[in-house]
């Protein structure tokens, strides 16, 4: 199913945006340094900005066509769009801020109930306030829920994490998740800031000077020495998926097992939300530098994880190699190049992967 597909060239001063894209069902990442026109392509796709060839078809409906004069106005395009800062009317409550989205709808089928929807958010005991009495991610939640009332088929996100802290980024991301899986619409959230992507999706389209330098699943773009050169210098990450399987309260760990139950991990258990429970599901962040590879099992260390697998691609960029290691899933790992000459590190070879259990980061 195609949410949203578009071929479009603009320019703007010295600066092009050219490209072609299918996206997705689902959540899909936009990353690109600055100036490479995320901005652009989003007023571009919601209809502030006009560019001077292409078409768009949102849900397969034609909302641009430049060749048969096609234009249809922003707010025909049922496209909510939920910006940096919120920007909630300040006069209003937070009822009045939501129900102006759903004002938008006119004949348009709602996507979900304004009660429904408080309960998703969970915006209830906000109603009645006004936005200056909201912390950030409130106002967020508040700034999402409208955009939701208004019925769209597509949600744009424009930087929606950046006015926020780690610890507000890290309620928001659930939310977003939530209400991808329960209303299944498809959103397309721009940031600058690879890891915080990563924990919301792993689909990811990437953006260098206005145009497509690689569309598709992380794992599969970081085997790309081109994707893979542009986001390490955004703070490359694996993001793994994982179950809950058990917590181990007098060790302060928590067991983790990953999708096809092939490797248990361990995890502080103070890293992990006091709500979790067995059989929840979570991803887990690990940074290619806090991993370690030796070439044998590590019996006395106290480092409490050790995968084996084995060297699926070795990329060398200055001075760092990056190993793929597939350990039934993938895994980066950075290391030195001197590391991987004294090992004799080559595709193929049989490693383990360590990493201390303080080194992994829970998004619950
Ligand atoms: N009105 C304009 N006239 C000329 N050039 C412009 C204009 N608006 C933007 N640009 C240029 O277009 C390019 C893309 O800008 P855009 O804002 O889309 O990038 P971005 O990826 O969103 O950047 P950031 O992450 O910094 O917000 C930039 O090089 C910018 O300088």
């Amino acid at each position: 199913m195609h949410a949203l597909r578009a071929k479009l060239k603009t320019q703007k001063g010295n600066f092009t945006l050219d490209l072609e894209v299918d996206f997705i069902n689902g959540i899909t990442g936009i990353y690109g340094p600055s100036g490479s026109g995320k901005s652009t392509l989003m007023h571009v796709i919601s209809g502030l900005e006009n560019p001077d060839h292409g078409y768009i078809t949102i849900d397969n409906e034609v909302v641009l066509d430049t060749s048969k004069q096609v234009h249809v106005k922003t707010r025909k395009r049922q496209i909510g769009y939920v910006f940096q800062e919120g920007r909630l009317f300040p006069h209003m409550t937070v009822r009045k801020n939501l129900l102006f989205g759903s004002s938008y709808t006119h004949q348009a089928k709602q996507l979900i109930e304004f009660e429904e929807l408080v309960e998703l958010l969970e915006i209830r005991d906000l109603l009645e306030k006004r936005p200056k009495n909201l912390s950030g991610g409130e106002r967020q939640r508040v700034a999402i829920g409208r955009a939701l009332l208004s019925a769209p088929k597509l949600l744009l996100m424009d930087e929606p994490f950046s006015s926020l802290d780690v610890a507000l980024r890290r309620q928001i991301i659930p939310y977003l998740i939530k209400i991808n899986k329960k209303l299944g619409i498809p959103m397309l959230v721009v940031s600058h800031d690879l890891p915080d992507l990563l924990s919301l999706t792993q689909e990811l389209f990437l953006l260098r000077n206005g145009r497509v330098e690689g569309h598709g699943n992380y794992f599969d773009l970081i085997q790309s020495e081109k994707s893979l050169d542009m986001m390490r210098g955004a703070g490359l990450m694996n993001v793994i998926p994982f179950k809950v399987e058990s917590h181990d309260v007098e060790n302060g760990l928590t067991h983790l097992m990953n999708r096809d139950a092939s490797h248990e991990i361990h995890v502080e258990r103070e890293l992990i939300n006091d709500s979790c429970n067995a059989g929840d599901e979570l991803n887990v962040s690990l940074r290619p530098e806090d991993i370690a590879i030796t070439l044998q099992e590590i019996k006395d260390i106290s480092i409490r994880n050790q995968l084996k697998g084995k060297v699926s691609k070795i990329i060398k960029k200055e001075n760092r190699i990056y190993c793929l290691v597939d350990v039934g899933f993938l895994l980066i790992v950075s290391i030195t190049q001197a590391s991987q000459q004294k090992m004799k590190l080559e595709t193929g070879s049989e490693v383990y992967c360590l990493f201390k259990s303080m080194a992994l980061q829970v998004n619950t």
